[in-house]
């Protein structure tokens, strides 16, 4: 995904790129939190604006002060008035710029608490949806990609947290959606940017949220509450906007509710089964070499994320997707040349018919799992899964391959992980995590089955291990023999 920060809707116009005015106003942009130059009083009426609508988001970061002043250009601005600058310079430049009519955002006053089971009470300011919600809140280090991060099935359950504290930059598009809807608690971040640019954006995040009925939440210190999580664990939290509601109340919420043993699967996957045939898209493919073969593998969806299918389309196969509690016996009698199991939200522990399907399953046929498809294939191995201090969140996770030392930077999303010793003799652990040693990869030849605790597909994430896809290719190949 390409990014524009809000400080670029300048750069598609040509003549601001190119010319010497361009290069003035190009400086303040880039060190917008320390010097606010004003352009020379010669500048045109937009770059002006422009200035003052930057001077605006500063003031947003640094206080919520109604007045904000310019003093270089000698501006000085009621909160209607910049708003309706802002407007201007951002739909007056360029299309994709989409100024955010959240109107009073830089002057609102905090609205939302995140009370934790701990007892910590954190005041923020709302954005997307109010209410009440209750989750598992989980920090996610990944620098980009937070509507795939959004649409991902697997967060069910939790609030995610970005690490990154600028979000919302690029809005939101059609094309990057992993899944139907959004099914997590809500979202924690440091800033929501005042302005969306992005050639790809259709939306704002705010109202994107506001439509799927998600909860935000901003100015928050979210390095004070990572900090938290990594000394003391996952914990339980209660997002509100409701002033009714004490904190007491709250606290209550958060202690009393769990996640550990709950079936979230079911509440996630399909209600029938369908054929997928999208590939990636042409334009953003770089696998440049299509099997010639097909192959026809039906997916168990426990919550799939749609970047699977279309990795799976563009290697060449021919995807059934069917709902995680569709018989195995009914899959067996497809021939498939291949099934595979998804991830998908929650404790793998707590959905002991999935484990079943994938006893009935493995030794059959060829079978690739994908976190908590892993995670299901180690129990059916008669393996244990336990949870996690704090998971792994992000796209920054180096994985190594144990069988050919490559290292690949991976895209990760899971709290569960595999205890490796409770696994029989013949599976072999093939990936581990360089952060903490926790299995990242299992192997069992005999029973033609291999399984990755990260996401081959990304999305969002770096490519390194779509090569993962073709050795799910090579195993159905060779059974074909
Ligand atoms: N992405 C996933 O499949 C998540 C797996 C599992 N729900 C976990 O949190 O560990």
């Amino acid at each position: 995904m390409a990014i524009i920060s809000p400080c670029e809707p300048l750069h598609p116009n040509p003549h601001l790129k190119t010319s010497p005015l361009a290069k003035k106003l190009v400086r303040p942009c880039l060190s917008l939190h320390s010097t606010m130059a004003a352009p020379p009083a010669t500048a045109p009426a937009t770059a002006r604006c422009l200035s003052v609508a930057k001077s605006c988001w500063a003031a947003e970061r640094s206080s919520s002060s109604f007045v904000l002043s310019a003093p270089a250009t000698g501006l000085r601005q009621s909160g209607s008035r910049v708003l309706s600058i802002r407007a201007k310079v951002a739909t007056g430049l360029q299309r994709a710029c989409i100024a955010d009519d959240g109107a009073e955002r830089p002057w609102k006053l905090s609205d939302a608490r995140l009370v934790l089971e701990d007892g910590s009470v954190w005041t923020a300011k709302s954005f997307g949806a109010s209410g009440t919600q209750v989750g598992e809140v989980v920090f996610n280090t990944s620098l980009t990609g937070y509507q795939e991060i959004l649409t991902d099935p697997s967060y069910a359950g939790q609030f995610v947290l970005m690490t990154n504290p600028h979000i919302g930059n690029t809005g939101v598009n059609p094309d990057d959606e992993e899944s139907n809807q959004c099914f997590l608690g809500g979202l924690i971040i440091r800033n929501l940017s005042i302005c969306t640019s992005n050639w790809r954006c259709k939306e704002t995040l705010e109202k994107y949220l506001i439509k799927r009925n998600i909860m935000g939440i901003y100015d928050v210190d979210t390095r004070a509450i990572t900090r938290r999580l990594r000394e003391d664990g996952s914990l339980i939290g209660v997002l509100s906007t409701d002033q009714s509601l004490t904190d007491n109340e709250l606290l209550e919420m958060a202690q009393k509710w769990k996640i550990v043993g709950v079936d979230l699967i079911s509440g996630v996957t399909c209600d029938a089964p369908y054929e997928w045939s999208d590939k990636t898209d042409s334009e953003w493919e770089f696998k440049r070499d299509p099997s010639s073969e097909t192959f026809h593998v039906v997916a168990y969806d426990f919550g799939i994320k749609h970047n699977i299918l279309r990795r799976l389309t563009s290697y060449g196969c021919k995807i059934t997707v069917v709902p995680a509690n569709w018989p195995a016996s009914e899959v067996l009698n497809l021939k498939p040349d291949g099934v595979l199991f998804s991830n998908g939200p929650g404790d793998p522990a707590a959905v002991p018919y999935a484990v079943k399907t994938v006893q009935e399953i493995i030794g059959k046929v060829p079978v690739f799992g994908i976190c908590m498809g892993h995670q299901l294939i180690g129990q059916a191995l008669g393996g244990k899964t336990f949870k996690m201090k704090f998971g792994h969140h992000g796209g920054n996770h180096p994985v190594c391959d144990l069988r050919s030392g490559r290292v690949d930077i991976s895209a990760q999303n899971h709290n569960y992980a595999v205890d490796p010793e409770s696994l029989p003799e013949g599976a072999k652990v093939t990936h581990v995590n360089l952060n903490d040693n926790s299995c990242a990869g299992l192997q069992y030849s005999k029973m033609k089955l291999m399984s990755l605790q990260y996401h081959p597909e990304s999305s969002p994430g770096p490519h390194d291990s779509d090569t993962a896809f073709g050795e799910f290719i090579e195993l159905m190949k060779s059974n074909r023999l």
